[in-house]
């Protein structure tokens, strides 16, 4: 019987692989003949590049860049099997895991590493990209990383604006004279989302990922009005307003900037994924997928990994199963996309601390009994 393991990470616990490699051990245990596919996943936010890179067998390269708070920090990107294309992950280079909570200031946080990247890739004759956004430490709406690519950002003096979404209030003029023109003559560039959320408003990148960032009430409100100067600049200089377009709150904002001036389309983060790591074929003779997410909840439906899994898996009549560090409110309506069933992987009273520290050990427990109950559920051996 061939099952398909295609997890996210658990933040704060496992990545992706190991969560998927945690699964597999324990479906072994109930169903040794079982013919397993580990298929990592991500959506758009932390370990893209490395789910993709696995994936397709291509391989990273390292790069020094500044990070979200100027200090330097070694990012990387990918290049996929092909090797034509390069993925982009925003978080490696601008990502809230780079920062300790203490020090997370989203006022001054800058994606200008971001840029850093994409101009190295760029210099090394690259020209097709996917960019991955999700998991930021920034609300720069991409400001930073239009800084790294040649685009002069200036206050009423003429002078270039700080770094961070804070310093966007005091824009008045953007100077598109020194922007790399590889970007729009020769390259191309899909943008893999995380979320749908729009540049500025009340479901905006400020006021929804503002405060997981550090952001206090008073910062939010200030950074949503910085963010909506420099929407109304960018539209008067490319005629694209992002304010409201779906997907341009991702990572701080940064969606907006790529769409106001890089020549992209914007996907799901996991549907690019899917795409990427052949899900379907993989899913075509599967019996059963399980996938999995540190906390399933009734934000899993808006996009994230179990989401694009299960409605994939029930196109094709494939039930899938769903493991989670936590399960929370509003999980009923995921039966409805496609999910079979939903687990928390925790089997007792326990703090968050202690389950995160045991999470291979949980998953594995949970992977067997759901296999044994599946296998139950079939009335004869496989
Ligand atoms: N082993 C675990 N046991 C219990 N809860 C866990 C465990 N691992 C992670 N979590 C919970 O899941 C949360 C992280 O959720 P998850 O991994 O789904 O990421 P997220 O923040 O929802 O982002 P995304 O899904 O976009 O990566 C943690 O903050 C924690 O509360
Ligand atoms: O980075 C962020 O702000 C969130 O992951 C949404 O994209």
């Amino acid at each position: 019987m061939k099952i398909v393991i295609a997890p996210d990470s658990f933040k704060g616990s496992l990545s992706s692989e190991e969560v998927a490699k945690a699964i597999r051990d324990g479906i072994l245990r109930a169903m040794p003949a079982a013919e397993t596919v580990l298929i990592p996943m991500a959506d758009g936010g932390e370990g893209t590049v490395d789910s993709l890179v696995q994936a397709t067998h291509g391989h990273k390269i390292s790069v020094p860049v500044r990070g979200p708070l100027q200090n330097e920090v070694m990012a990387s990107y990918g290049v996929l099997g092909d090797g034509i294309t390069c993925v982009i992950e925003m978080a490696s280079a601008s990502g809230l895991v780079l920062i300790p909570e203490e020090h997370r200031n989203p006022m001054l946080a800058t994606t200008y590493g971001t840029g850093q990247l994409i101009r190295h890739a760029l210099d090394h004759g690259y020209r097709s990209f996917i960019l991955a956004l999700g998991g930021s430490a920034t609300n720069d709406g991409g400001s930073g990383m239009l800084q790294a690519l040649g685009l002069r950002l200036l206050d009423a003096d003429g002078r270039e604006i700080g770094a961070g979404g804070q310093a966007l209030s005091h824009l008045t003029q953007i100077d598109a004279s020194k922007w790399d023109e590889r970007i729009i003559h020769e390259s191309q560039f899909t943008i893999a989302s995380d979320v749908t959320n729009p540049f500025v408003g009340p479901q905006g990148a400020s006021y929804v990922f503002g405060p997981q960032k550090g952001a206090t009430p008073e910062m939010v409100e200030a950074l949503d009005a910085a963010l909506t100067n420099f929407a109304d600049l960018m539209a008067a200089h490319t005629g694209i307003a992002v304010h409201h377009l779906p997907g341009a709150g991702a990572a701080g904002g940064l969606g907006g900037a790529f769409q106001a001036f890089f020549p992209a389309s914007t996907k799901r983060g996991i549907d690019v994924v899917i795409e990427m790591t052949k899900l379907n074929e993989h899913l075509q003779d599967a019996e059963l997928v399980i996938t999995g997410e540190g906390q399933t909840d009734a934000q899993t439906a808006s996009g994230k990994a179990p989401m694009g899994i299960a409605q994939a898996a029930s196109k094709l009549g494939v039930p899938v199963i769903v493991l989670s560090g936590s399960v929370g409110q509003g999980t009923e309506k995921l039966y409805e996309y496609g999910m079979t069933s939903i687990h928390s992987i925790v089997n007792g009273p326990m703090t968050l601390q202690e389950a995160m520290s045991r999470t291979p050990e949980l998953l594995t427990q949970k992977a067997e009994q759901v296999i044994r109950t599946f296998l139950a559920g079939r009335k004869k051996e496989v």
